[in-house]
């Protein structure tokens, strides 16, 4: 029997013209029956079953890292004020701009409503945050198949992207679903590591010296975001729960996930000087008209 995924290029909402192929063929593991899609060819089963795309925002951590004398220390990174706007908020309305992404499912901890004030059509949330930002996305995604009501289907594409990654753009999102729409695996914006890599032991005096300088061909720095078929995704984060990333659980499989080049500009604010840089690059961004945000939620 031959199946092939199609996928969707008509987004829940009427926005411009999506820029993936019209057409991808791709092996689809956990694929479920649709009668309604099957055709007969040849005496054998052809199913065609359409696959649309879906963003998933890990959005309940702590930030510890973050923390910082100048800034509220009771509120999570995710939510301090970041040129004008909550720093979500960036991230949010750039995947809200995203074409053909059918729906934005945000995973906040259990009882944290800071989102409520800012609800919009383009965007649900789930209460499905967990210990790790692994179980977190497990939670998302199981919401995405179930509870969100958004329904989704197990291969259907999800592209995972931290909260906190609020210098993504709209184009990035698009280059990323462009590029693997016709994977088998999927994968994820990536940076070749633009360093020396050193590797590190500690001294008889409790300091860092090199052990030894590591090849850098062959290095990249994962950032996000990921995008895998929702349903395989789900299998091999409930097989293996000690990731930092998507990617690496799918690794974890056997598999090997696509390597897009991604941008210095999308990293993730983790560090109390991290703030300043994304500061001053969203104004910049929001002076030239380059950001999305005031759009969407002001
Ligand atoms: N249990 C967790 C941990 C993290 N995240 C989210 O995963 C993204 C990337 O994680 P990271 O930068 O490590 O965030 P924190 O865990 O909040 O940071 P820290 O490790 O400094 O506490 C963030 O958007 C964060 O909100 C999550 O949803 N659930
Ligand atoms: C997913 C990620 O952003 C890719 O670089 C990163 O692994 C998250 O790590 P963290 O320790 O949760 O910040």
């Amino acid at each position: 029997m031959n199946q092939t995924v199609r996928n969707e290029l008509i987004p829940a909402v009427p926005r411009a013209a999506p820029e993936v192929p019209a057409l991808a063929t791709v092996a689809a593991p956990t694929l479920p029956a649709d009668p309604g899609a099957q055709t007969q060819a040849l005496g054998e089963t052809r199913r065609e079953v359409v696959a649309k795309f879906w963003a998933f925002l890990p959005c309940a951590g702590v930030g510890a890292r973050a923390v910082d004398a100048g800034r509220p220390a009771h509120l999570p990174k995710q939510y301090q004020e970041v040129a004008g706007w909550p720093l979500v908020l960036h991230t949010l309305a750039a995947f809200m701009a995203a074409k053909p992404l059918s729906g934005v499912l945000v995973g906040v901890s259990p009882g944290d409503d800071f989102l409520q004030q800012y609800q919009r059509p383009g965007f649900a949330i789930s209460p499905c945050g967990g210990p790790t930002r692994a179980d977190t996305v497990a939670g998302g995604l199981r919401s995405l198949l179930g509870d969100s009501g958004l329904g989704a289907q197990p291969h259907d594409w999800v592209l995972v992207h931290d909260a906190a990654r609020c210098l993504i753009k709209p184009s990035q999102i698009e280059q990323l679903m462009q590029e693997c729409a016709a994977d088998e695996v999927g994968g994820l914006l990536a940076l070749p590591l633009p360093d020396t890599l050193k590797a590190a032991a500690t001294d008889a005096h409790g300091q860092s010296r090199v052990s030894s300088t590591l090849p850098r061909v062959d290095k990249w720095l994962a950032q996000t975001p990921q995008m895998f078929r929702i349903g395989a995704l789900l299998e091999a984060l409930e097989r293996c729960h000690d990731v930092t990333d998507e990617a690496s659980a799918i690794e974890a499989l056997g598999l090997q996930p696509r390597l897009v080049p991604g941008s210095s500009f999308n990293f993730k604010v983790t560090f109390p000087d991290d703030f300043a840089m994304a500061e001053a690059l969203l104004m910049q961004r929001m002076a030239s008209g380059d950001s999305q945000v005031a759009a969407f939620f002001d």
